[in-house]
């Protein structure tokens, strides 16, 4: 049987400069179990993605803040704290690094997402005295609850879903998908992910990007048959 899977967006579904690559269209509309996408990103984004793929929506946002299963949604906290950080952040001269509309935080519920080229020590320092933590994608430093992640987030959704959470695969690319790696079954992370992730997964891709995501996809079809 085909296992349940869930996947990463950003540098896993992607191409190196961000754009989705279209074969990975026909992939996940073919999947013959469900398929959960499982991102950093906020919550319209997997559900906006799940809406033109046509199928059935099951997303995991932010990092574990956020999940939907069909009409059933979950929001594990809430944005204050790392509203807080933000703020406080912006206060000693720093910027979110968005430019004039951030629409990266704009729909974002229960974390903040930070640009990589803005400096990162002083956002550690202030997430720490509000007892969150900055997790960094290699996209976005997010600042977040440190007991929210996707495999925390999996876990509930494979629930939701009647599977177990070790009858899953997942494919990813960085750190936020480690933790989802050391949750399922069958874990693959693609060439071109960060230590994290190398170290968590079970199996490492020879592509890189979106060709590593159709070789993982093909292995696991592979060995399902
Ligand atoms: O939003 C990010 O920073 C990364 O997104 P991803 O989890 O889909 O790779
Ligand atoms: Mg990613």
């Amino acid at each position: 049987m085909i296992p349940p899977l869930a996947v990463d967006i950003d540098g896993t579904l992607t191409d190196g400069a961000g754009a989705i690559d279209p074969r990975v269209f026909d992939v996940l509309q073919a999947w013959a179990s469900p398929v959960v996408v499982a991102t950093g990103k906020a919550f319209p984004y997997p559900v906006a993605l799940a809406h033109f793929l046509t199928i059935e929506r099951a997303v995991i946002a932010e990092n574990g803040g956020v999940s939907l299963v069909g009409d059933d949604l979950v929001v594990h906290g809430d944005r204050a704290g790392a509203q807080r950080v933000a703020d406080a952040y912006r206060d000693e001269g720093y910027d979110l690094g968005w430019g004039g509309i951030d629409l990266t935080n704009r729909w974002r519920e229960t974390e903040i997402a930070v640009s990589r080229d803005q400096p990162l020590d002083p956002l550690r320092r202030l997430a720490e005295a509000e007892g969150l933590e900055v997790v960094d994608t290699r996209y976005a430093y997010h600042v977040k609850a440190p007991d929210i992640s996707k495999g925390r987030a999996l876990s509930d959704v494979a629930r939701r879903l009647d599977y177990e959470v070790t009858d899953f695969a997942a494919i990813g690319d960085s750190q936020n998908d480690a933790h989802m790696f050391e949750e399922v079954g069958t874990s693959y992370a693609v060439a071109n992910a960060d230590e994290h992730a190398l170290a968590a997964a079970d199996h490492v891709t020879d592509a890189s990007y979106a060709d590593g995501f159709i070789e993982a996809a093909e292995a696991i079809v592979g060995r399902a048959e």
